[in-house]
């Protein structure tokens, strides 16, 4: 463990750790071959307090940090990639922007649901804005106590079993001038929370990898969500994005952490079986082409953890940008290394579905896409290292390369 946790941090990932060992592990693989969300891991964090951990205590939650919520989230990931992806949702991204930027009607719901039990799920991609997120066309009208929201998001993780939705959208007002990008909760199959007619569930994506958790289309046809329900961040809508952005770069370190874990549980499995199995009349461990492919996998670990906590440290009160985006990358590319030279260590064994190997190889693979994508994310970070912004538009050199970065 690279950094010095508090003895509550000690105890918080030997909690996790337990919950992950009872029977998370045990269910992985069904989970993997039946496509079915994992309902009862989901029971097991909630009773245990892992989800919605961040959530303040005056509102019912441990008021966790997320380097709480990392340390979770790697002790899932370790066993179950999809249980670590839910531990994420339900701390980290959409629900810490509502308990940062919400009202307190909106605060009290997203607590109440995500305590219950729910993994929110965060609806920014669409068909035509993935890396573009800028440019996506779901829209947001207002009409008296309501806006009126238009658009298609597809790979929604969670869409179908989600209760909690942070919807982006283009928001307008009643003369129809766009104001700028802004969040908007929908509730679904929630007691005492009307239902949003014209909300649906579309196509769910048949995935690689992670498949216990649909990634689905979310449609929306003229579905009115109250005024109340719409998360407008303190700088307004002109900054809605930006600021919704930011709350998001604590599931950048989330996503980065699943990846990590899984890498970890490889790499375990990898180091057991290196001292078990024999060729040449002597463990496979004492040959130097494997002693250093472990060694490398063990650096590229402690390399990503560190970097990952030292991005979860950084909050304030999401974590940095920069560091988010440094150790997404950095851990997403060393989970498909570690997860692939894990396998490599099996031989034929690591091939066979009879093993968690092949499925830690599909599981690792998407966290380069998923969450905004290497190569999004290290324009990301030269714009920052530069201190220029650097705008992928084709008429964006106009002007804008001169403007200093965000800080
Ligand atoms: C940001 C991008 C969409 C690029 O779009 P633009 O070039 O149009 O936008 P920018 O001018 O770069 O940014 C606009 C504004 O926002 C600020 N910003 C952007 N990102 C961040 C951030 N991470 N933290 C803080 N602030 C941010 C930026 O500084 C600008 O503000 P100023 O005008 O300078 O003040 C694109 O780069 C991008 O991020 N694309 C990826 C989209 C993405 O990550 N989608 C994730 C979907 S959810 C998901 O995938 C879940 C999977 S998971 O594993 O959980
Ligand atoms: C498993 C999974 C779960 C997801 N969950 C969610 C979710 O819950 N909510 C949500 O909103 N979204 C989710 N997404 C969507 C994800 O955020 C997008 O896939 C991602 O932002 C990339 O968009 P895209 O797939 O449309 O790729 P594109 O943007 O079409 O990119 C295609 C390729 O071009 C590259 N590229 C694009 N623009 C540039 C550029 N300017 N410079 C260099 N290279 C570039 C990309 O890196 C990529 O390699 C998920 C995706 C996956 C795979």
């Amino acid at each position: 463990m690279p950094i010095k946790l508090t003895p509550e941090q000690a105890r918080l990932r030997g909690l996790a750790r337990e919950v992950a060992e009872g029977s998370i592990r045990a269910r992985a693989a069904e989970t993997d071959r039946t496509e079915a969300y994992p309902w009862e891991n989901l029971r097991e964090m909630t009773r245990a307090g892992l989800i919605g951990h961040t959530i303040p205590k005056a509102y019912g939650g441990a008021g966790g940090s997320f380097l709480d919520a990392v340390l979770i989230v790697e002790e899932m990931a370790r066993v179950c990639g999809v249980s670590g992806r839910i531990a994420v949702e339900a701390n980290m991204g959409a629900i810490s922007a509502v308990m940062q930027y919400g009202t307190e009607e909106q605060k009290q719901l997203a607590a109440r649901i995500v305590l219950a039990g729910d993994k929110p799920a965060i609806c920014i991609t669409e068909p035509g804005a993935g890396s573009a997120a800028t440019e996506m066309t779901t829209s947001a009208v207002r009409h008296g106590n309501t806006y009126v929201l238009n658009g298609r998001k597809h790979w929604i993780t969670g869409a179908g079993v989600s209760k909690l939705h942070l919807v982006f959208a283009r928001v307008f007002d009643e003369a129809g001038q766009e104001q700028g990008i802004g969040g908007f909760i929908i509730a679904r199959d929630v007691p005492g929370v009307p239902e949003t007619p014209g909300f649906r569930i579309g196509r769910r994506e048949p995935t690689m990898g992670l498949r216990g958790i649909p990634e689905s289309e979310v449609i929306l046809e003229d579905a009115e969500v109250p005024a109340s329900m719409a998360l407008r961040p303190p700088g307004g809508w002109r900054r809605g994005f930006a600021e919704l952005m930011d709350a998001y770069n604590s599931q950048r370190v989330g996503a980065g952490t699943v990846a990590l874990g899984i890498a970890q549980g490889a790499y375990e499995l990898a180091l057991d079986h290196a001292g078990a199995r024999e060729q040449f009349g002597r463990p496979i461990a004492e040959f130097q082409g494997l002693q250093w492919m472990l060694a490398d996998m063990s650096i590229q670990l402690n390399a990503a953890r560190l970097s990952l906590h030292d991005a979860a440290a950084s909050a304030d009160p999401f974590p940095d940008p920069l560091l988010a985006a440094q150790a997404k990358v950095l851990a997403s590319e060393m989970a498909i290394r570690v997860t692939n030279d894990a396998l490599q260590v099996f031989g034929a064994r690591g091939y066979s579905r009879d093993l968690p190997l092949e499925r830690m190889v599909r599981d690792a693979r998407m966290f380069t896409i998923g969450g905004g994508t290497a190569q999004i994310l290290r324009t990301q970070i030269a714009s920052r290292i530069l201190g220029r912004k650097f705008p992928q538009g084709r008429d964006g050199y106009r002007g804008e390369a001169l403007r200093p970065a965000a800080e």
